[in-house]
């Protein structure tokens, strides 16, 4: 580091019996003095024309995980960064790429890692918007190139773009990845960050889980790259911290950020559940949107099983979606997104939630994970998340502006016996449901 000290606050714990020297950073005890802006805590590290470019879009105060990450990255350790839904994550391993890349160089240097390809463009837009140059800067400078290497692209598009001029920085999904590597259009060696957005949801995926282990363990060394693994929810965070060095995804010494412990999903929002009948749900649905009259929102439905979609059943979002269209008179658009739906018709509904104006997005967990739609006040669950993990990403879809203080609500769907299964994600992830009688 040169002029700023590790965060004075928060404890540096000590695991694995000492065996070795990861550490876990809890900033349980921060102070909050933050009155150092995000450029300060950049300065010396970021190029000057990307310190010009965060001003520009607004990006002034540091959020508490850039707060306390941003320091441990620019120092070169290894860092499992551990925080809230919305809470910065993407912009914090975004400059500590930018800290570390030479753009001089003709080689690939960093390579973020995520789980879907809708996240995979989010970031790319947030990466190219650092890298462009910011006004009163020289154009004619050879600048960053970034590269999304994402499912539904084409690989013979991605080698002839790979042989030419070798983009600085690749943004891929792990299968897109691994066919490259497989084929040998580039090699891993010069890589000198990797990141993994949204770690515990690769590594959970039965499609992915063997192929990151061996992006970070076959194609390249930890001893030759600086790790970054990112999510809101580390199940068992723990053992994953003991895994990352047993198994040589990381460093010894990595460090683990560890943002809000105790509060893992925002504090402005208010959760609600619902009691009916299966056969009422949708009525019941659409009762509450028109009660709620909300802004935007997002409404969670199951993915459709394997045996209903061979018995030739309509998914469950596509009901969804029909009746709202049948039946909803109010003034918001009502949307698709689903993993079934063509790459083509994923990126349209996307782009027309972006647009801005007030929105109904019907959409499976694909959207639950990493993407960042414009501010919106309502969460449904149509259908009970099943996991408490899935709950909190779907959950932090909302209440997503660090400092903005607008209130946002989760209502989820029940049947009568799901309400022992809300309860346990409620003690699990420490929030409050209450009950909307109808
Ligand atoms: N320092 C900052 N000042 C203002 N806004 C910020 C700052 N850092 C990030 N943001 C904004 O906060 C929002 C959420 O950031 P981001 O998408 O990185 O969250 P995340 O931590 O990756 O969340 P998730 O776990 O859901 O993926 C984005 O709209 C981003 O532009």
């Amino acid at each position: 580091l040169s002029h700023l000290p590790f965060p004075k606050f928060g404890v540096i714990r000590h695991h694995n019996n000492n065996k070795h020297a990861s550490s876990s950073y809890n900033p349980h005890s921060d102070n909050k003095d933050s009155v150092v802006s995000l450029k300060e805590i950049c300065e010396g590290h970021v190029p000057k024309h990307v310190l010009k470019r965060i001003e520009e879009i607004g990006y002034v105060m540091p959020t508490d995980v850039q707060r306390q990450a941003l320091p441990f990255l620019f120092s070169g350790r290894d860092c499992i960064i551990h925080a809230q839904t919305g809470s910065g994550k993407t912009l914090t391993y975004l400059l500590l790429i930018f800290s570390i890349i030479n753009i001089t160089k003709s080689s690939v240097q960093a390579l973020v890692l995520v789980p879907t390809r809708e996240l995979g463009i989010q970031v790319t837009k947030v990466a190219r918007m650092l890298a462009s140059k910011p006004i009163g800067f020289q154009q004619d400078q050879k600048s960053c190139t970034i590269m999304p290497l994402l499912d539904g692209g084409t690989l013979k598009r991605y080698k002839s773009w790979l042989k030419a001029e070798p983009p600085t920085i690749v943004i891929a999904t792990v299968a897109s990845l691994s066919q490259i590597l497989e084929r040998q259009f580039f090699m891993l060696e010069s890589v000198r960050v990797l990141v993994v957005d949204e770690v515990d949801f690769i590594f959970n995926s039965s499609k992915q889980t063997s192929s990151l282990r061996k992006l970070l363990n076959s194609y390249s060394s930890c001893n030759n790259r600086q790790t970054v693994f990112a999510s809101a929810s580390i199940p068992q965070h723990r053992r994953f911290l003991h895994d990352c060095v047993q198994q040589k995804w990381t460093k010894s010494d990595v460090v683990h950020i560890h943002v809000s412990p105790v509060e893992p999903m925002p504090s402005r929002l208010s959760h609600r559940f619902i009691i009916c009948d299966t056969k009422r749900k949708l009525e019941t649905l659409l009762s509450l949107i028109q009660s709620d009259a909300p802004e935007s929102g997002i409404i969670f439905v199951g993915e459709q099983s394997e045996k209903s979609k061979k018995a030739g059943n309509s998914p469950s979002t596509s009901l969804v979606c029909d009746f709202l269209k049948a039946s909803y008179q109010g003034s918001l658009d009502i949307f698709l997104l689903e993993d079934d739906m063509n790459f083509n018709s994923r990126a349209a509904s996307l782009l027309e939630v972006r647009k801005g104006g007030g929105y109904l997005l019907v959409a499976t967990n694909i959207a639950a994970r990493g993407v960042d739609l414009p501010e919106m006040s309502h969460i449904y669950n149509f259908d009970l998340p099943r996991t408490a993990t899935d709950y909190l990403h779907r959950a932090g879809r909302t209440c997503r502006k660090p400092f903005s203080d607008m209130k946002c609500t989760v209502t989820t769907i029940i049947v009568p016996e799901e309400r022992f299964v809300l309860q346990k994600y409620e003690n699990e992830l420490m929030f409050n449901c209450e009950e909307v009688i109808p």
